[in-house]
């Protein structure tokens, strides 16, 4: 065909169709641009084409999608889409992508996007993940269509990808899916998922580095103790024992003490020692519909974490509130409007007692005033063990100081006995008065001289003396059941 162009006496530059004869030199396109046909037929030809193209794909597009294609959507803020992303990210595939959504680095994603960073260290890195618009990729030796799809209801925007392959089977797409979860699954071990909700939807709010039990200071028999109960519920055996006798798989635990006693902490603790993942229940920001659809897809192993239950303000009758009175007109569950305070005891300890709630998951909760708990959520099937978290004594204010100076041995973080060291957890220890300071106040102190423990001692006794005077100023907290007075960081489990 170039010989016959070459015959050609024109100028491929002079006529109007010369520079597409030009761009397409050696395709069919070319062969009828520079064929004897009048080119402005030529032109029109190619546009008749083109639109009977058009056309057919228009009238026949979703013929062939319904029928020869398959398709699985993913929810934008479900744990799935997460487990794709991290996939096509680490496998380079978002390179083919051609539409972004760019955030600053949150902490959750610390690995990921890195390839695309543009800023020097990792302070506010930029990232990018493929995002409104499509791509296709290959998956052993397959195309895969990529799309996202964002709708607008009610103000609230659903975002979905769709992942589509040729045929009518999904079985490769379940395979990538699979493979996606693997890859997931491997990067987040020894890591602590963190998942909120909203409304009565989860969604992954961060990932920590699973905290070694070794970091939360507190007496050795409180924590052995529940460790121990922890580890003999979790075991087969007890599982196969609750499911013979027919009693829920299931046990809850009531953390109580002042602030900063590590009652979170201790929480984080456990999920990472015995690999779950966390799931914070806010009782303010649910009803009890979306409590209890929360709790239905909880996975099998987890831990339940109701911070600050005693503030929760849960009451015997059902509150009017917004949400309740949106779905007495009509609107779907879980509606979009603020569920303040729309969880009542009832609605919570039936949730508790669920049949749902079958599957080998602890409940923790945690509170500062035990006393001020209605006795029908602490009694024994609902809460089976009870840890009293007090201020520092001597022996945890000994452990706090060895944990901030000791050497951490390997991945563990116990500290070696040093007998330098020892002469100055001692001193320390005489320095501060027992039960008189929560950990997170000796922490801080101790942090201030992260790198000076002499300095922490030479210091200890003035800061002892300004934390007692502060404390001595501050007002006194009223106990919302009893009318005991108690100071603010006492302890009334
Ligand atoms: N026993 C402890 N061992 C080690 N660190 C602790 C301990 N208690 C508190 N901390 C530190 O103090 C800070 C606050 O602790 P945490 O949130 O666990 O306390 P809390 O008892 O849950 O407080 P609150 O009742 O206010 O929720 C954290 O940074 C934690 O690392």
């Amino acid at each position: 065909m170039d010989s016959l162009a070459s015959k050609r006496p024109v100028n491929r530059l002079a006529s109007p169709y010369s520079f597409l004869a030009t761009l397409a030199r050696g395709s069919p396109l070319d062969r009828v641009l520079t064929s004897e046909v009048n080119g402005y037929a030529s032109i029109a030809l190619i546009f008749g084409l083109f639109s009977l193209f058009r056309t057919l794909y228009r009238r026949g597009g979703p013929w062939i999608f319904k029928y020869l294609t398959s398709t699985i959507y993913l929810r934008h803020d479900d744990e799935a889409f997460e487990m794709l992303s991290a996939w096509i990210n680490a496998h380079g595939v978002d390179g083919l992508s051609r539409t972004f959504l760019a955030r600053v680095s949150s902490k959750r994603r610390d690995k990921r996007f890195s390839r695309h960073s543009v800023t020097p260290d990792r302070n506010k890195e930029v990232q990018y993940s493929p995002w409104e618009g499509s791509f296709m990729f290959w998956y052993k030796g397959r195309p895969i269509s990529y799309r996202t799809t964002v709708n607008e209801v009610d103000g609230d925007r659903d975002v979905q990808v769709a992942l589509t392959c040729f045929g009518r089977s999904s079985r490769i797409l379940k395979t990538l899916l699979s493979e996606c979860r693997e890859f997931y699954l491997a990067e987040s071990r020894h890591k602590t998922g963190i998942f909120k909700h909203r409304q009565d939807m989860w969604r992954k709010a961060g990932q920590k580095n699973a905290r070694p039990l070794t970091t939360v200071i507190l007496p050795s028999k409180e924590k052995d103790a529940l460790i121990n109960d922890i580890e003999t519920f979790l075991d087969e055996d007890t599982k196969i024992w609750y499911t013979e006798h027919a009693i829920p798989y299931q046990r809850g635990y009531l953390l109580c003490g002042p602030p900063g006693t590590g009652k979170s902490s201790m929480s984080l603790s456990i999920a990472g020692h015995f690999d779950m993942d966390i799931y914070v229940i806010n009782l303010t920001n649910a009803n009890d519909q979306t409590l209890e659809e929360l709790f239905l897809q909880l996975p099998d192993k987890c831990l339940v974490l109701l911070e600050d239950i005693d503030a929760a303000g849960l009451s015997r009758q059902p509150q009017v509130t917004f949400s309740s009175i949106s779905s007495k007109m009509g609107s779907a569950k879980g509606s979009s409007g603020p569920l303040t305070g729309g969880v009542t005891l009832s609605g919570l300890l039936n949730t508790l007692d669920g049949v749902s709630s079958q599957s080998g998951r602890i409940v923790v909760m945690t509170t500062n005033y035990a006393s001020d708990l209605d006795q029908a959520l602490i009694r024994p099937g609902r809460v089976d063990f009870k840890v009293e978290f007090q201020l520092a004594d001597k022996d945890v204010v000994a452990g706090l100081f060895r944990f901030v100076y000791g050497q951490p041995t390997g991945e563990s973080l116990e500290t070696k006995v040093d007998p330098d060291l020892e002469e100055q957890v001692n001193q320390f220890a005489s320095l501060v008065p027992a039960s008189s300071f929560s950990q997170a106040e000796i922490l801080s102190h101790l942090l201030q001289w992260r790198k000076d423990p002499a300095g922490a001692i030479e210091n200890g006794q003035t800061w002892v003396h300004r934390m007692l005077q502060d404390k001595s100023r501050r007002p006194l907290k009223t106990s919302i059941k009893d009318d005991s007075l108690t100071m603010e960081g006492d302890s009334d489990c």
